[in-house]
């Protein structure tokens, strides 16, 4: 009997999901464990908080954010602050480890000098999900996106320039890092209802640091 007859084959440690966009499947796990005590120390000074969208709906994903500039929304809208509303304080800075981690994968992705200055942290608990959407809060659209994923697995949607495009569903999981940009810098993405589950180091929840150049 051949015991691996059933066995898929692994998926590749790297794959392009769109033009200009790259999964780097467990690119992070090196690092992940320096990563989870850093993000402790953030969240301890700037906690995680479920915000309102500008049509009044609170948000099923809780946020926070470091660096100098922080993604924020309420009734006014959506923008980047340097102050965390919650504290009045600026955000904390953006860890070297966190900077360090996006520089190099949006290099190894093709978008080599990538300087990150907003971090936002996003967990998400079983339930939580965001709806497909552009980001295009930035004011560069030339800089790239990363975005990296840990704990529980998701399914990421990755579609097109138009809302109504075909969208490809991406599994994601704990140490994957996707870089998007240039012809897919304004492609719609979201991600869908968490599943339940415990990981191992994160509990219920997953969280993703998403790495943009704001300012
Ligand atoms: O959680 C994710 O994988 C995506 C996050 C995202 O799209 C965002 O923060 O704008
Ligand atoms: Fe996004």
């Amino acid at each position: 009997m051949d015991l691996l007859a059933g066995l898929e084959p692994p998926p590749p440690a790297r794959e392009e999901i769109g033009p200009g966009a790259v999964l780097l499947r467990g690119w992070a796990l090196p690092r992940v464990e320096d990563l989870l005590v850093t993000l402790a120390q953030v969240t301890a000074a700037a906690p995680f908080r479920r915000m309102m969208t500008p049509g009044g709906f609170e948000m099923s994903v809780a946020m926070t954010n470091c660096g100098p500039a922080g993604w924020v929304t309420d009734r006014s809208g959506y923008r980047y602050a340097s102050q965390d509303p919650l504290t009045g304080l600026p955000w904390p800075p953006l860890p070297e480890i966190v900077r360090d981690l996006a520089r190099v994968a949006a290099a190894e992705a093709g978008y080599a000098g990538f300087d990150p200055d907003a971090c936002l942290i996003n967990q998400y608990e079983p339930g939580a999900r965001l709806t497909l959407h552009q980001d295009r809060d930035e004011r560069d659209k030339g800089h790239p996106i990363v975005s990296l994923s840990l704990g529980l697995p998701a399914t990421f949607q990755f579609g097109g320039l138009k809302r109504t495009d075909p969208v490809r569903r991406v599994a994601l999981a704990h140490g994957d890092v996707v870089v998007w940009g240039g012809p897919s810098r304004l492609f719609h993405h979201g991600v869908l209802p968490l599943k339940d589950g415990v990981h191992p180091l994160l509990g219920a929840r997953r969280i993703n640091l998403t790495l943009r150049r704001a300012f």
